[in-house]
């Protein structure tokens, strides 16, 4: 199984002493520090989200770097390192899903299906328990159509939580809060 966990700004600055933030240079060496720190803990991926304030309220990559539509900006997001590139299949996200899961095909090898179990928008939400149903649902139909894709959950997953959604056929498992709240990344892990 992986667990990954979630980086964005807002987790950043909630495991660090904000007033001590100042310039950029300044907040790169924290998320620098911090995704150095989950690594060592033991986690195998970093999710990060784009979240740009139009399909949901908040922004977490900062004003400097937003954008609309980032599905457009698949090249760059592998360019700059992503393994894997999930988008939102909602067409107030991703205008045009077909084209841009070609794209993504073109680009990388896609393997994975995100089923978020928040509203997407912010870290620190309770679970959705009617998600774990479709996590299961989901692993039968492609268990029926012969694929094994990651099937990955983001949004309130715990560790009281994770067996559930471990059971239901999950196996990647985004944590936000769960992990960058924690003094002790590894045992969270
Ligand atoms: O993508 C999300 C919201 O848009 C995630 O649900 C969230 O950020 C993950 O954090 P947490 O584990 O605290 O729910």
């Amino acid at each position: 199984m992986h667990s990954c966990y979630q980086l964005n700004q807002n987790h950043i600055l909630g495991c660090s002493n904000e007033s001590s933030i100042g310039s950029e240079d300044e907040e790169e060496g924290v998320v620098h520090e911090t995704v150095k720190a989950v690594e060592l803990a033991g986690c195998d991926w970093i999710h990060v989200d784009v979240i740009d304030g139009r399909f949901v309220p908040n922004i977490t990559l900062g004003p400097l770097v937003m954008m609309v539509e980032p599905d457009q900006r698949v090249p760059d997001f592998i360019k700059a390192g992503a393994d894997i590139v999930s988008v939102h299949c909602e067409q107030s996200s991703t205008i045009h899903l077909h084209r841009t899961v070609n794209q993504l095909f073109m680009e990388a090898v896609v393997n994975l299906v995100l089923i978020m179990s928040v509203n997407p928008g912010f870290g620190g939400q309770r679970f959705i328990e009617s998600q774990v149903k479709k996590i299961s649902d989901l692993r039968r139909m492609c268990v029926e159509k012969g694929v094994n894709p990651w099937i990955e959950v983001d949004g309130g997953v715990t560790p009281k939580n994770a067996y559930k959604v471990i059971e239901a056929g999950a196996n990647a498992l985004v944590a936000g809060s769960a992990v960058f709240g924690a003094k002790d990344y590894a045992e969270k892990l």
